[in-house]
């Protein structure tokens, strides 16, 4: 199937049913890993809401969540720049810490909040993540624990994901289509 956002086509690649299935799975695991434990789930917004809220549905352990963003800034000096989470409302000292993330392209991003995180000094962190776009990371990551699919290096809308602005509320998920010339 395939949609057109704001001139550009897309064709799907991951329907929801699969997403659920995929995301059942992964609440088990993580149900099992952090049994008798009281994990912080700390949700990087924006494209992580809709699996944010599907994967804690399947989590039937005491725990907390927290959404974070990670914003991007120059400092006085204008000279630096300086990354910070806002949003996180909860010390993160000693705790077990899973980091969700829709997606890992670069790992630009979750080297950052890994850093931020880490300088809290929790007990554990690991990183869960609906998609991994393995040909694209450049980084070494060696706390990757729960990935839901790993997809080739295009770019893809839906399922919390945007293009423009546009398609984050799809349900399902769609790789660009380049178009031949
Ligand atoms: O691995 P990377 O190359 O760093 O890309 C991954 C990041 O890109 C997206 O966020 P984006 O900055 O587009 O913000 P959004 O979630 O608000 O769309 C996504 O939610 C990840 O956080
Ligand atoms: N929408 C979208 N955002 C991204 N951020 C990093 N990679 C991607 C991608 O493939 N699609």
């Amino acid at each position: 199937m395939k949609i057109t956002i704001n001139h550009k086509e897309f064709e799907r690649i991951i329907d929801y049913n699969q997403i659920k299935k995929r995301i059942r799975l992964i609440g088990i695991q993580l149900n099992v890993t952090y049994e008798k434990q009281h994990p912080v789930f700390i949700g990087v917004l924006n494209g992580c809401f809709m699996f944010m809220a599907d994967l804690m549905k399947q989590i039937h352990i005491a725990n907390e969540l927290s959404f974070v963003k990670l914003s991007s800034y120059d400092g006085v000096s204008q000279r630096r720049q300086v990354d910070e989470l806002i949003g996180l409302d909860c010390d993160l000292a000693d705790r077990e810490v899973v980091i969700v993330e829709d997606i890992v392209d670069t790992g630009n991003s979750l080297k950052h909040t890994l850093d931020l995180v880490n300088a809290q000094n929790p007990a554990s962190v690991a990183v869960c993540t609906l998609l991994l776009k393995p040909k694209a990371v450049n980084h070494i990551f060696d706390n990757i624990a729960y990935v839901g699919f790993e997809i080739d290096n295009d770019f893809v809308v839906g399922y919390g994901l945007d293009y423009q602005g546009m398609g984050r509320t799809l349900p399902d998920i769609y790789r660009e289509v380049i178009p031949e010339k």
